[in-house]
């Protein structure tokens, strides 16, 4: 167990830089957008999720598993898109 255990450690190292990317694109999304109201763009979300299947086929994960791991993985980065916007809108009208 402590060899499988580390093995995941050592996925989680490398796949931090690759969801801080995917962070910074969000935020960057945020920057552009400028309103909470649209963090959720449905037919993107299914788009994203389509090609989460697709590419847990070519990988061998089960395009299910695929499915559910990145629709949880985008409520969250909606959720915190929205936050940033929120942030940016409370910010501008203070000032
Ligand atoms: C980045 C976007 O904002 C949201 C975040 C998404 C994601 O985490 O991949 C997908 C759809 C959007 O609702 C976008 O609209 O493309």
């Amino acid at each position: 167990m402590d060899e499988v255990r580390a093995a995941i450690d050592a996925l989680d190292a490398e796949l931090m830089p690759l969801m801080a990317a995917r962070a910074h694109c969000i935020a960057e999304a945020a920057r552009i957008k400028n309103d909470p109201e649209v963090a959720l763009v449905p037919w993107r979300v299914e788009e994203v999720a389509r090609n989460a299947r697709a590419l847990g086929e070519r990988h061998g994960l089960d395009p299910d598993l695929a499915e559910k791991l990145w629709r949880a993985m985008m409520a969250e980065f909606i959720a915190h898109e929205r936050t940033l916007m929120e942030q940016a809108v409370a910010g501008g009208a203070a000032t």
